[in-house]
């Protein structure tokens, strides 16, 4: 893993909400290729790092780099342009479109391209588009309406229209949150397998233990504001304190 180049860089950021300190000096790097999960107890400020990060909220102090660059409370339009991108708890679909329809929005999107007399249908990208569904296992799905997908088809699709803006790493929140148990591993499986395939390096909030020993590569653990351990999934899930403070909740 440490070949690979560091894509993000926080350093001592901190925000306070009134009298709730929710970073409170985080210093973290998330390298190229490596899933990173952040588990922590309610309330612990994980969200808060993943909105400072997209440049959805401004840290008091801090200083958060992408590639060396500093992007501190960039426009959040400008961080996804320069390679970070968001899937958020409830999927960002458009209900009522077909699933193509959300992908080509996506792409036009992309192209800063909105010209409504233009019929979405004949987008250049449309290959590309089917290619992205195909990587999350939804190709079947392109003529549904999204709005009648199964949850977790929703999520893999919400992932392929944030893989359609060609990140470098991928902020969840998390990701299988609404799908049911049996379905979860699943779905995490595909997402796992589409962004080692497109190369796209991810951090994602997540309360399941199984979930983060199984695709985690590190984990961080997140304690009112601070990071309270970092390490690798079969180190930091043995370790008493997090047992004590995160698992045993
Ligand atoms: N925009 C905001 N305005 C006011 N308070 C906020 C805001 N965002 C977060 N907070 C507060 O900051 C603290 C940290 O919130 P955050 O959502 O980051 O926690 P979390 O670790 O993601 O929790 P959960 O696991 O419940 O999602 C909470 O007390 C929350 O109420």
């Amino acid at each position: 893993m440490s070949e690979h180049p560091i894509l993000l860089q926080a350093r001592g950021l901190e925000i306070r909400f009134g009298g709730v300190v929710a970073a409170n000096g985080i210093d973290l790097d998330v390298r190229g290729g490596e899933n990173l999960a952040i588990i922590g107890p309610n309330g612990a400020g994980k969200t808060t790092f993943l909105n400072i990060c997209t440049g959805y909220l401004r840290p008091k102090a801090g200083t958060v780099r992408f590639e060396g660059k500093e992007i501190t409370a960039h426009p959040p339009r400008d961080i996804t342009r320069l390679g970070i991108a968001r899937a958020f708890q409830i999927p960002q679909l458009f209900s009522d479109h077909t699933v193509l329809e959300n992908m080509l929005l996506a792409a036009a999107s992309r192209a800063r391209r909105f010209n409504l007399l233009r019929p979405l249908e004949k987008i250049a990208e449309r290959d590309e588009m089917v290619e992205l569904l195909d990587l999350v296992g939804c190709a079947g799905d392109l003529g549904k309406r999204a709005g009648d997908l199964p949850e977790g088809h929703r999520k893999l699709v919400d992932i392929a229209i944030a893989l359609a803006m060609k990140p470098k790493l991928l902020l969840m929140d998390e990701p299988t949150s609404g799908v049911a148990t049996a379905d979860k591993f699943g779905v995490m499986e595909i997402l796992v397998s589409a962004l080692a395939k497109a190369r796209v390096a991810s951090v994602f909030v997540e309360h399941d233990m199984d979930m983060v020993q199984r695709y985690a590569g590190r984990v961080a653990v997140w304690s009112a504001g601070k990071i309270q351990k970092l390490g690798a999934p079969a180190e930091v899930l043995e370790d008493p304190e997090v047992i004590r403070t995160v698992i045993g909740v």
